[in-house]
C-alpha cells in the first residue's frame, strides 16, 4: 500500500488538500486526513494530484523506425509528461493494416509501454492505398479508433467507406487532413514568413477544402470523425458549423499551434517544421478561442520524434514533426493557465476528460475510491527550463527548448506502480 499525504485535488474547479490511499492497481481510500501503519507514504507537499492525461496522438515509431523513438522511450516520454494514456498512430513498418498486424501490435505495446499504449488501426494499406482495409477485423483485435495519420485521404469514396465501416464499429475515424493536389511541395505556411525566408508554402485549404468535404460525409453516415491536428481558422469555424448542425465531430489542437505562429520562424530551422505547418497569428488566436469555447475537444501533442541529424537538415529536406508529450502540461499550464487565459479546471478536461469520452478509452477521471491508480502529481509552483539533457524521448527535436515554464512532473503512477519520478 502507498499513502499520498498532503495533496492538492481539483474539486469543483478548486483545489483542496487531499490524502489518498493506494491498495495494489486501485485507489482504496481518498480523504482528508488518512493514516495508516502499513503504507508507504508519499509526501506530496501540496502538489496538484490529478488522474494521468491522456493523448490520443502520438506517434512511437516502433516497429521500423526505432532510432527514433521505441514504445519503452516514448512511453517513459509520456510518463515524464504526466500522461499515463496514450492513443499510438499507425505509420510505422509494417502499417498495423490489417487484423494480424493490429493483434501483434496491441501486444508489442503492452509488453513494452509503461503506460497503457493504445493502438490505431490504418484507413487503408500502406496508409496510401485507395481501398479500405479490414477495419471490422482490426477493431476485433483491439484497435480503439483508425486513421492515416501523416497521409490525408484523397478520394470522397475512400473516406466513406472508411467512416462506413468506423460507424459500424462505433469507433473514432480521425482524419490527418491534407489534399495532396493543393501542396505543391510546401513546407511551411504559405504567408510573408515563408516569402522572406523563400520557402514554398503550404495553404490552409490543403486541410480545410478536405474538412469540408469530410463534414459532409460525416454527416450523411453518423460515424464519430475527429480531427487531427486542426491548424486553421477557417477549419475551427467548418468545425463549429459542423457541430451546431448536429455532425458528430471532435477536433483536437497541438501545443505548438497553440502557442506559436509562423511569425516565430526566424530563420530556416527545421525544428519548425511541421505538419501542419504553424500557422499565421490570426490562426493561432482562432484555435485558442475555439480549444477555450469547446469547438476544439481537447489538446493531442502529436508527439513526432525524429533523429537529431534528420531534423538538422533545412526546412527543404528535414522530415515534418515535433516532439511534443514531456512538454506539453508545463507548457499549456505556463502559458494558458497561469497567465489566466484558461482555468486549471479548463486545461485538464480538454488533456484528460475530454479525450476519454470522445474515445472510449479505460483511463480513469475520477479520484475515487475503486478507481484505476493511475495518477500524476505535478509541482505547479517549480520553474524548470525545458532541456534536450532532461528528455526520456529519443527524439530531441522540439524548438520549446530553453523555454521556461512551471508545473514539474513530480510522479507518475500507472495501475498504481511509480513509473516515473525525477
Ligand atoms: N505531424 C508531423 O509533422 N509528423 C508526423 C505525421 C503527422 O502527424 O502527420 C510524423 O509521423 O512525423
Ligand atoms: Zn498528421
Ligand atoms: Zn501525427
Amino acid at each position: 500500500m502507498q499513502l499520498i499525504k498532503n495533496a492538492k485535488v481539483l474539486i469543483a474547479g478548486k483545489l483542496v488538500q487531499r490524502d489518498v490511499l493506494i491498495a495494489g492497481q486501485k485507489i482504496a481510500q481518498v480523504a482528508e486526513n488518512i493514516t495508516s501503519a502499513e503504507a508507504e507514504v508519499f509526501e506530496a507537499n501540496g502538489a496538484f494530484l490529478t488522474n494521468g492525461l491522456v493523448d490520443v496522438h502520438v506517434h512511437f515509431r516502433e516497429p521500423g523506425f526505432e532510432y527514433k523513438e521505441t514504445i519503452a522511450t516514448g512511453s517513459a516520454a509520456a510518463a515524464r509528461g504526466g500522461f499515463t494514456t496514450v492513443v499510438a498512430m499507425p505509420n510505422l513498418n509494417p502499417v498495423p493494416d490489417n487484423a494480424t498486424r493490429v493483434t501483434s501490435q496491441v501486444a508489442l505495446n503492452e509488453a513494452n509501454g509503461v503506460v497503457h499504449v493504445a493502438q490505431y488501426g490504418a484507413i487503408s494499406a500502406g496508409l496510401t492505398e485507395q481501398t479500405i482495409s479490414d477495419i471490422a477485423g482490426m477493431s476485433a483485435a483491439g484497435a480503439v479508433a483508425f486513421s492515416n495519420d501523416g497521409k490525408g485521404v484523397q478520394t470522397a469514396d475512400t473516406m466513406l467507406q472508411a467512416m462506413q465501416a468506423a460507424a459500424r464499429v462505433n469507433k473514432p475515424l480521425v482524419a490527418h487532413l491534407e489534399d495532396d493536389s493543393l501542396l505543391h511541395g510546401g513546407v511551411m505556411n504559405a504567408g510573408d514568413t515563408a516569402q522572406s525566408l523563400g520557402l514554398p508554402g503550404i495553404t490552409g485549404l490543403a486541410e480545410s477544402a478536405q474538412l469540408a468535404r469530410d463534414l459532409v460525409i460525416a454527416q450523411a453516415t453518423g460515424v464519430h470523425y475527429h480531427v487531427a491536428h486542426i491548424s486553421t481558422k477557417t477549419s475551427v469555424n467548418l468545425v463549429r458549423i459542423a457541430k451546431s448542425q448536429g455532425v458528430r465531430v471532435t477536433a483536437e489542437v497541438s501545443p505548438h499551434h497553440l502557442l506559436l505562429a509562423d511569425t516565430d520562424i526566424k530563420g530556416d530551422n527545421a525544428l519548425f517544421k511541421m505538419n501542419p505547418p504553424l500557422r499565421s497569428e490570426e490562426d493561432r488566436q482562432a484555435v485558442l478561442a475555439g480549444l477555450l469555447d469547446g469547438t476544439i475537444d481537447m489538446v493531442a501533442t502529436d508527439h513526432a520524434p525524429h533523429g537529431t541529424d534528420e531534423k538538422a537538415q533545412s526546412f527543404m529536406s528535414a522530415p515534418f514533426g515535433i516532439t511534443g508529450i514531456e512538454t506539453s502540461f508545463q507548457l499549456l499550464y505556463t502559458h494558458l493557465v497561469k497567465s489566466g487565459v484558461m482555468t486549471l479546471e479548463t486545461l485538464i478536461q480538454r488533456m484528460l476528460d475530454a479525450p476519454v469520452a470522445a474515445f472510449g478509452l479505460q483511463a480513469p477521471t475520477q479520484i475515487a475510491a475503486g478507481q484505476t491508480a493511475d495518477l500524476v502529481l505535478f509541482d505547479l509552483a517549480a520553474r524548470d527550463t525545458i532541456a534536450e539533457a532532461d528528455f526520456k524521448s529519443l527524439g530531441k527535436n522540439t524548438p520549446f527548448v530553453g523555454w521556461s515554464v512551471y508545473g514539474r512532473t513530480v510522479a507518475t503512477w500507472v495501475d498504481g506502480d511509480i513509473v516515473y519520478q525525477p
